[in-house]
């Protein structure tokens, strides 16, 4: 049985914040600035608290401040949008990200648009998404950034002309995922759970991108042989024996898939370690616009 070459995403994720490290180093030597990266945890989540933990830790070893803001779960709205003011104002302040999921209280999408546009490194405000789709420089949302990097690497220039379909159409993943593949020259098509014959969509797809939180949803006779497929699902699941441990799967069936497809990420270690690395990108990125300083020269 072939099977599909491993995309490693926690290997570019490593390179990718490197990178970073080197330019940070840089931007303090010749300037004295460091950049810093507001991260507002609301509520106990239990993932978005190892996420939020793994966001500081990463931030500081590239030599980036990391200004964490934990409020209770019960905090009201109100306050939420008063934190993020004041994260605006303060010029040590290069990036914010509020954690997502937030509490029912908390209408997501009121605070996503307190945030000031340039420190957005989530990519999440109206004006960044509007930029990514009239093709102007933009905040990119991490995860499909962190995609497309792991497309460039294993597909580069012969993405151009290709046939994508991106299974899941929030405005988290899938449709800024869609504008990016289309900056490389994709034929897109975004599929979604109304979408009728998936199956079949799937199946004329070079590359696959699966965005739906559906544990192990892609199934292996979907994929067209020699397609690459990177799989943006976490999905934990209850121990497969008494006394093990969480699972996590991704949405695509991976020992189906990795038999039929040309290169395939896993779950854990594909996508999931280049959001994080893209959020300090982003911050660096955001760093540098808003203090006028071209990132090639550092
Ligand atoms: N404001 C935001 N909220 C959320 C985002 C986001 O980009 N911005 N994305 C996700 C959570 N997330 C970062 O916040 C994230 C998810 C997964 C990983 C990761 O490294 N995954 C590992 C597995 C880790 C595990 O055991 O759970 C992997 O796939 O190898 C990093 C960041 C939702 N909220
Ligand atoms: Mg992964």
């Amino acid at each position: 049985m072939p099977s599909a070459q491993l995309i490693d995403g926690k290997a570019v994720a490593t390179d990718l914040r490197a990178a970073v490290a080197a330019r940070v180093g840089g931007m303090y030597a010749r300037l004295g600035l460091r950049p810093g990266l507001a991260v507002v945890l609301v509520g106990e989540d239990p993932a978005s608290q190892v996420y939020v933990r793994n966001k500081h830790k990463q931030t500081e070893a590239c030599g980036m401040q990391s200004f964490e803001h934990r409020l209770p779960a019960d905090t009201a709205q109100a306050d939420l949008l008063a934190l993020v003011a004041r994260l605006n104002a303060d010029d040590a302040v290069d990036g914010i990200l509020v954690q997502l999921p937030l509490p029912r209280q908390i209408d997501a999408q009121k605070v996503i648009e307190a945030i000031d546009p340039a420190k957005d490194v989530d990519g999440f405000h109206p004006i960044n998404a509007g930029r990514l789709a009239t093709g102007q420089p933009a905040l990119v949302p991490c995860t499909p950034l962190g995609c497309l990097m792991l497309l460039d690497r294993t597909l580069g220039a012969e993405m151009a002309g290709r046939h994508a379909v991106v299974i899941g159409r929030s405005n988290i993943v899938g449709k800024p995922m869609a504008q990016l593949l289309l900056g490389r020259d994709c034929t897109v098509t975004i599929a979604h759970s109304r979408t009728r014959d998936l199956a079949e969509t799937v199946h004329g797809a070079d590359i696959v991108i699966a965005a739906v939180g559906r544990p192990e949803m892609v199934r292996g006779f979907w994929i067209k042989p020699g397609a690459t497929v990177i799989d943006v699902g976490i999905n934990r699941l209850p121990p497969a024996a008494a006394g093990g441990k969480d699972r996590l799967v991704g949405d695509v069936n991976f020992e189906e898939a990795k038999a039929v497809a040309g290169h395939i990420t896993p779950v854990p270690g594909g996508v999931g370690p280049m959001t994080i690395a893209c959020l300090l990108s982003n911050t660096l990125q955001a760093a540098c616009a808003r203090r006028g300083i071209d990132m090639a020269t550092l």
